[in-house]
């Protein structure tokens, strides 16, 4: 008999939870014997059950909400150690890169729908000091600006809330002093922003790691280089386009393990969009932790938009009536 878990943060991506934690439990119990609903109370619900899933032999787990959810979900997971169950998300949140880079529709009705023929991706994990993260570390200007962002900014404008208190950061960044050890050697870099990143969708731009798989098993490591306000301001509209940052921007390695000091100040750190641990930080990525099951209808989402271009199943098959967003 198969056994699936759903885990559903009800108030994640403005509490649209409510309209699809029914269909969605609804598609799963075509695929699975035994479906749980169960519904976060707060931080930490997700890790706890998604590691005791895993580690009383469900066959798989899934998760509805955002990037926070997906993060504490597999940290869970992560914790349990068991590769041999299958993970899923219906992505409610603000940017959802995870979602992003697997070219999953990013609609939640549509993902639902697209569950009906899946497919399966190993995709990696990576390890910073004892916690798990999917997508990004990062630590610098950027971070620190976009911790500052509010829920109701997010709401109002999606992943562009991000990019425009960045851009306002950039006026006034700061650099940092920051020892780096890795495979590839012992370097100190003086850097305004650095950012680890397992897929090639980062705050849900494309062109930072583009070459990045979600299965490679590298960490690749963007050290941006000191830039004046001009010189970004000239870089922006090759980049709004989709142009890879040039490397007079950033350099780009890639890794499997890493150590980063903070060799003067203090700094916070950024894990898959919400505050991650303290330096110094020990990262080294897990390969093909994942089994992940993807809905169909690959899909390619825009920048800024919170679910990229609308790119919706027939509705009547899944979700009769949905109130007006
Ligand atoms: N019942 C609850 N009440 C309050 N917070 C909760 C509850 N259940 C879970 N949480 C917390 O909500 C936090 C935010 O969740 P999540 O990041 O998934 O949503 P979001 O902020 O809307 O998404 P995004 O950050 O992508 O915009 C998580 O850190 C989680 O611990």
């Amino acid at each position: 008999m198969s056994r699936c878990l759903l885990i559903v943060n009800p108030t994640a991506g403005r509490e649209r939870a409510k309209y699809y934690k029914q269909p969605l439990k609804d598609q799963l119990d075509t695929m699975y014997d035994e479906v749980e609903m169960r519904i976060t109370n707060g931080p930490g619900d997700a890790t706890d059950w998604a590691r005791e899933a895993s580690l009383t032999g469900y066959d798989a787990v899934f998760c509805m909400g955002g990037d926070g959810t997906l993060n504490e979900t597999v940290n869970g997971l992560a914790q349990a150690g068991r590769t041999s169950l299958t993970f899923g998300f219906v992505p409610l949140g603000t940017v959802n890169d995870l979602g992003r880079a697997l070219h999953m529709p990013l609609h939640p009705e549509a993902a639902i729908a697209g569950l009906k023929k899946p497919h399966y991706q190993k995709v990696d994990i990576g390890r910073v000091n004892d916690h798990y993260f999917v997508n990004t570390i990062a630590a610098g200007f950027m971070p620190e600006a976009v911790g500052a962002v509010s829920i109701e900014q997010k709401t109002r404008l999606g992943p562009l809330a991000y990019f425009l208190t960045g851009l306002k950061a950039l006026q006034n960044h700061e650099t940092y002093l920051f020892k780096i050890e890795s495979d590839n050697g012992v370097y100190i870099y003086r850097s305004p922003l650095i950012v680890l990143m397992l897929t090639d969708s980062v705050g849900s731009f494309r062109n930072i790691a583009p070459a990045a798989q979600v299965d490679d098993g590298k960490l690749w490591l963007g050290i941006f280089k000191d830039f004046t306000y001009l010189d970004l301001l000239r870089a922006i509209p090759e980049f709004m386009a989709g142009t890879p940052l040039s490397s007079e921007y950033m350099s780009l390695t890639t890794a499997t393990h890493v150590n980063i000091t903070l060799v003067e100040g203090s700094l916070t750190t950024n894990m898959d969009g919400d505050q991650g641990p303290d330096f110094p930080l020990d990262i080294e990525v897990i390969p093909s932790f994942l089994n992940v099951c993807v809905p169909s209808q690959p899909h390619h989402a825009m920048n800024f938009l919170p679910y990229g271009k609308p790119h919706l199943p027939s509705p009547k098959k899944i979700i009769k009536k949905i109130p007006h967003e």
